[in-house]
């Protein structure tokens, strides 16, 4: 049976708008599907307005306590729960998720080398056969960033390694095609021209185009992120505009599709 698994990022879901459209569309994706959703740069505002600095290293938020009770209102509370009561206005009974409720995904605190990431979570096991159970019940599961560990700690996850770790472990049951939504057309070959989407990505060209610099900053973990997917057995992998998500889903024309070597 096929499985949808979409990511959906911090810069869509703060524009009110675009995150309103995105979900009307979303809601005409037949199921079973799955929402993940990031919220960083949401996350980041709340803080400010609190008075807490934002670390950010490799794409990664330090997260000290004051940072992770920030991430757990945010992501957990206020994106998680407005999500899902819109998604439930446009029909599809959502359930919104941590990795802790149903103990769903486990993660580990991240060992300090070099850097000390604070209450960061490295994915260890996900309980595929609850998600299962839900998406069996014609529900869409709603993941926050959000992981536990087994020192009863929330841990703050990347939602682009999220996505993938939910679209791997579903890959057991089910052809997995995983979506990665954001607000710019795909990965572009020039990233100061919005036009210029890279419509099939090989690995080879991804290493070139980072070398040159044309893919950076946040476009590496999270093609990093989609590339380990593709290798771990999901059977497509896309990244493209949040307008775009129904294309993508039906026939994968939208946006960048990934291919392997
Ligand atoms: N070649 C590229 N094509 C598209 N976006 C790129 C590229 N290189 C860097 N980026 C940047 O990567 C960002 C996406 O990563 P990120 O901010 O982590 O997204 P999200 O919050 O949706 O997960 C884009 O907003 C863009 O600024
Ligand atoms: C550990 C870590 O960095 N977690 C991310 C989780 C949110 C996220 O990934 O949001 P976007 O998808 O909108 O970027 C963070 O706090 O920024």
């Amino acid at each position: 049976m096929k499985l949808t698994v979409v990511k959906i990022g911090g810069n869509v879901i703060d524009n009110p708008a675009f995150c309103e459209q995105f979900l009307k569309d979303f809601s005409d994706i037949p199921a079973p599907k799955i929402l993940v959703h990031g919220g960083g740069k949401i996350a980041t505002q709340v803080a400010e307005k609190l008075g807490i600095e934002t670390v950010m290293v490799e794409g990664r938020r330090i997260t000290n306590k004051a940072m992770l009770d920030v991430v757990t209102m945010v992501y957990g509370g206020l994106v998680n729960k407005s999500l899902v009561a819109r998604m439930q206005q446009f029909g599809d009974n959502a359930i919104g998720l941590t990795g802790a409720d149903g103990g769903v995904i486990l993660s580990k605190k991240r060992p300090v080398k070099t850097i000390d990431y604070g209450f960061v979570g490295d994915i260890e096991k996900i309980n595929s056969s609850f998600i299962a159970s839900l998406l069996a019940q014609d529900i869409v599961p709603v993941f926050a960033p959000l992981t536990y560990d087994k020192e009863g700690n929330m841990l703050n996850t990347n939602a682009d390694t999220q996505a993938q770790a939910i679209a791997v472990a579903m890959t057991e049951d089910y052809e997995v095609n995983l979506v990665y939504c954001f607000e710019k057309k795909g990965v572009l070959s020039d990233p100061e021209d919005d036009d210029a989407v890279i419509a099939v990505l090989k690995p080879a060209d991804y290493e070139h185009y980072k070398a040159e610099g044309a893919i950076n900053k946040g476009m590496i973990p999270k093609l990093d992120n989609a590339f380990k997917a593709l290798t771990d057995g999901v059977a497509q992998v896309t990244i493209c505009h949040a307008k775009e998500v129904k294309l993508a889903v039906k026939d994968g024309i939208a946006g960048t599709k990934l291919v392997g070597a």
